[in-house]
This record gives C-alpha cells, structure tokens and sequence, in this order.
C-alpha cells in the first residue's frame, strides 16, 4: 500500500449534526493565531477540507474539524472548522464535537464532575464546561464570542419569491434570518428539500444586497448560511429553527438547482444569532434561557449571560449547551494513484 495520506480521525455528533475531528496526519500549519492557521490552510491545504468533505470519504451533510496547536497561552487546544462551502469562525455543533474527542479519548485529561477547558477556535477564546460522568461527557457549554444583529427587518428583493423581510446576524457565523411562516414554508423536516431551496435564494440575494463583515476581524463576511425559523413545537422550548449550508455555489437563473443541506442540529451559531435578534428587539433578556429545536427535534439552550459592544453594535455574551456522541474511528487515506486527490460531488445529492 502506497499512501499519499493517512489521516486519522474520530466520528462524532453533536445533536445529530455531525462533526469529524481529525487527530493525526496533517503537517504542521503556520500563523500567529488559529484564524492565521485557518487562512494558511484555506490557502494550502484546501484540498484536505475537500478530500474529507466530499465523496467517498465525506456527505453533503458532513462537518470537519482539525485539531491543532493553540496559539494563545491560556488555550488548551486550537481546531479549524470545515464544512462544505466555507471555513467557519466558529461553530456551535462542531465546538461540541471537538470537545467530546478531546475529554473522551484522552487528549486532554477529563476530570468528573465537571472539565473546565479553553478552546481557541478562528473566532477567538471559547471558555468550555463540560459535564462528564463515568468517562463519558453528558453536556458541553461553552461561552460563544459575542453575537449581534446587524439588520432587523430589512427587505430584500430575491428571484422568485419577491420582497422578503430578513434580518441579518452574527452568532459566529454571519446568518440571515427569515420567518418561515411568512414565506410559506414548512419547517417539518420531510420539506427539507424546499427549505434548502427558498434558503439558497434567500441567501444569495442578501449577499448580493446587504453585505456584512464583522467590525474586529474584516476579512470574516458574510451572510454565509440561513436560519428559517418559527415558533416553537416541542414541549419546553422557545423557537425551532432550520439552518441551511451551502453545499456548492449559487446559480440565480437556475435557483430550483440550489444545493444545499440542513443542518442536523439546531445549529449553536444559529441559534446565538437568532438570541442576539430576540435581544435586539427587546424579546429576550439577561439570564433568560432559549431552547431551540432542529429538525430531528434535538435541542440546543442558549443564554444570555450579559450584554457588551462590537464595533457600532450592542452585542449579547450568550452561553449554548449540548450533547455529543462519538460513533467512530476512521484512518482515512489517499493513494497516490486516485484520480479523485480532491474527493467528488455528483448532482444526483450535491
Ligand atoms: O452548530 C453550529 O453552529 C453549526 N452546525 C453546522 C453549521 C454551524 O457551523
């Protein structure tokens, strides 16, 4: 066997959104922050993001995450976030995952009852609280960067569907939000496949007519990702929301080609930025729990924890807590030989 990689990695999910962490097998990634290490890779070493992602080795509903050396002192571990279309700041789902395989195969030691941790993921220092018992973590909360809404209530002309109200936030990610109910839209996650659709074009057009970028890092834009949301269905929580990535780009003459995925969680960034809109209008207050559910009917809790400022906009410091479950081990290689070094996507799923 001849092997131009050999990566390993361990399976998990948080919630039912999977997010793999690779543990060994990339080469060493320079910069003075784990955002540099991020660019350097984006710009390197893209082609592991794609190898791990796409097919065979990856899903349109698939998430990465590489492990690698922090850069700030008080940080226990630095990871890098991959998903389908982008390099996300951070990632609620994919912090929970990262955590369960630090605590759960001895990267760094777990203490019972309760790990206190720091990760330091591209968007900055995420302090972490992870509930564990008999070796195995029950609940990671960490305390998320600051969220904002950035545009409440903003029209926005997309093809198809015509004048449509969004609002427009950061969580970690830039997210633009919309009501599904206004749109007509099921939430019901048998309607995924219009979800993604209508969440594609809601997307592209916000892009295109309400561009942001975040006032401390402003190579970090966006909105990148959607967030359909409605009230809440489930005994004991808040709100209920779909979250569509990207699985590829956008194309406006043909949008009911829209490639994209719902996220199997009810997305930690989402759901952060959805709190930060729910602040924004007065809806949701300090010390205030919000229970969101995704399409399995799994939750995430978010709380307000105290409000700040970033840049020009009052921002909430929310905590989001969670669960994940490691279901695998993989050693993941490249012959030499593959014709596919970059993995494949084909139209039938992509
Ligand atoms: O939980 C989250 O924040 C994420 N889940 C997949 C897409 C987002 O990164």
């Amino acid at each position: 066997m001849r092997l131009s990689r050999m990566i390993t990695a361990v399976e998990a999910h948080a919630e039912g959104e999977p997010g793999r962490v690779i543990t060994g097998g990339l080469p060493h990634m320079p910069g003075n922050s784990v955002f540099e290490k991020m660019q350097w890779m984006q710009e390197n070493l893209d082609e592991v993001r794609l190898l791990m992602l796409r097919e065979p080795r990856g899903n349109p509903g698939l998430c990465c995450n590489a492990l690698v050396p922090p850069c700030d002192p008080s940080a226990d571990a630095g990871f890098i976030i991959m998903e389908q279309t982008e390099y996300p700041p951070m990632s609620g789902s994919n912090t929970i995952c990262v955590v369960t395989v630090l605590l759960e195969t001895g990267i760094l030691p777990m203490v019972e009852p309760v790990t206190e941790l720091t990760l330091e993921a591209p968007a900055g220092l995420i302090r972490v609280r992870a509930e564990c018992s008999d070796g195995k973590v029950t609940r990671v909360e960490f305390r998320n960067v600051p969220a904002f809404a950035v545009h409440l209530d903003a029209p926005v002309e997309v093809a198809g569907l015509g004048t449509v109200t969004v609002d427009v936030a950061w969580g970690g990610m830039f997210f633009v939000l919309a009501e599904a109910e206004k749109l007509g839209v099921s939430l019901d996650a048998g309607n995924g496949a219009e979800i993604v659709r209508v969440s594609e074009a809601i997307r592209h057009a916000t892009a295109e007519q309400l561009p942001v970028s975040h006032p401390d890092n402003p190579a970090i834009t966006g909105p990148t990702i959607t967030n359909l949301w409605g009230a809440p269905v489930g005994e004991g929580t808040h709100g209920r929301g779909a979250i569509t990535l990207s699985t590829g780009p956008f194309d406006p003459a043909r949008p009911q080609d829209a490639s994209g995925i719902l996220d199997r969680s009810p997305c930690g960034t989402g759901t952060c930025a959805k709190m930060a809109v729910l602040h924004a209008r007065g809806l949701l207050g300090v010390g205030e729990n919000y229970v969101n559910a995704g399409p399995l009917g799994t939750t995430f809790t978010g709380r307000i924890v105290e409000t700040t400022t970033v840049g020009p906009y009052p921002a909430i410091v929310p905590t989001l807590s969670g669960q994940g479950w490691i279901h695998g081990t993989a050693n993941w290689t490249l012959d030499p030989t593959d014709p596919f070094p970059s993995g494949y996507t084909v139209g039938d799923m992509w």
